[in-house]
């Protein structure tokens, strides 16, 4: 008899709620810890599936799992330190949020590696919106880890073939893909807000793609990880999906609405308002430059307009495209 494997799900906002979902799909035994799981109500965790319902199968708990065979981090980034502090490491884990701990400027993987320095750790990225995955609409993401092996295992712990999870041995590239289409959604998003257009969107993507490169050379990441799934597969899908919370911050932004104002009007949390300015920061200490991330971080702390926002990349020198 095969043996059913147990999957921790730590965070049930609507990505932990897919996850759990999706690992119950893929035949194993599910538990999912709520900071209060009295306050889960189907509206307020997955305000874009409604009438979505846990199957009775999942465990919800506010009380951290003691077994596991697999543990998965679904928090917001900026609560993933004093969230995984509490799990006690019984398992490999996996940091399932998109962004860079503004306090540290650290990526996900290296917040859990000061905690954990010796469990196995992977991340999960890619394409997904979670009322989709909730849904079991088909879908794929990259599964990394630094163990290449170890990526695949896991990977095929929650893979089914709706699900498709590739494995990956660039978790630094694949970390930054997710923390960074954040960013630039919010350019996209405001992009369009401001009605400058779909040409200035394409080229605002495509731009950002060369500013992504240089730092991921920079941070050590494999070119080829940007166009994968976590790179250029989830910046199409955030920078034209009317669903991505980061989007819609931009577009609200590129509307004239003030950024904070626009981000308390969003259910959920949208990652690349903290994100930018770490990223920002990683960036200027690796000598890199990142226009559209800059002034994507000067529109967010409300220190220029959307008007001074393309004055200042309209302005830039236009030289070769890959120089
Ligand atoms: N929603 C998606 O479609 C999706 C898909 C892929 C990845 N992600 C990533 O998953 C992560 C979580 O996003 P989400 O959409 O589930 O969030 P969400 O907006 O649905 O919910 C936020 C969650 O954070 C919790 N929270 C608030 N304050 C907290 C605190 N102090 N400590 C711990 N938890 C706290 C809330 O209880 C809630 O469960 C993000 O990094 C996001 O980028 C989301
Ligand atoms: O709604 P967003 O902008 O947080 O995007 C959700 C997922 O990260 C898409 O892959």
């Amino acid at each position: 008899m095969t043996h059913t494997a147990r999957i921790a799900v730590i965070g049930a906002g609507a990505w932990g709620t897919a996850l759990a979902l999706q690992a119950a799909r893929a035949g194993a035994e599910v538990s999912l810890w709520a900071r209060n799981p009295a306050a889960m109500s189907a509206g307020r965790v997955m305000p874009r599936l409604p009438g979505y319902a846990l199957p009775s199968g999942i465990a919800v708990s506010d009380v951290m799992p003691r077994q596991a065979d697999l543990i998965l981090l679904a928090c917001p980034m900026q609560h993933l330190r004093v969230t995984a502090r509490n799990v006690p490491p019984c398992a490999p884990m996996i940091a399932c949020c998109k962004g860079i701990e503004q306090a540290t400027g650290l990526m996900p993987l290296q917040v859990l590696g000061e905690l954990f320095p010796h469990s196995v750790l992977g991340v999960l990225s890619g394409p997904n919106f979670a009322h989709e995955i909730a849904t079991g609409q088909p879908a794929a993401a990259v599964l990394a880890s630094a163990d290449r092996t170890q990526a695949r295992r896991l990977a095929d712990l929650l893979t089914t073939p709706a699900f498709r999870l590739y494995a990956s041995d660039d978790p630094t590239g694949v970390q930054l893909g997710g923390a960074a289409k954040n960013v630039i959604a919010i350019a996209a998003g405001a992009a369009i807000g401001a009605k400058l257009g779909e040409n200035a969107r394409a080229a605002l993507i495509t731009r950002s793609i060369a500013e992504l490169s240089r730092l991921s050379h920079a941070l050590g990441g494999r070119p080829e990880t940007l166009s994968g799934l976590a790179g250029i597969g989830d910046l199409l899908l955030t920078c034209t999906g009317a669903a991505s919370r980061n989007y819609r911050l931009g577009l609200a932004i590129g509307q004239g609405t003030p950024a904070q104002q626009a981000a308390d009007a969003l259910e959920g949390v949208a990652e690349g308002r903290a994100t930018a300015p770490a990223l920002l920061q990683l960036a200027r200490q690796h000598g890199v430059s990142t226009p559209v991330i800059a002034t994507v971080t000067s529109l967010l702390a409300g220190t220029i307009d959307m008007d001074d926002a393309s004055q200042l990349l309209l302005s830039r020198p236009v030289g070769h495209e890959f120089a």
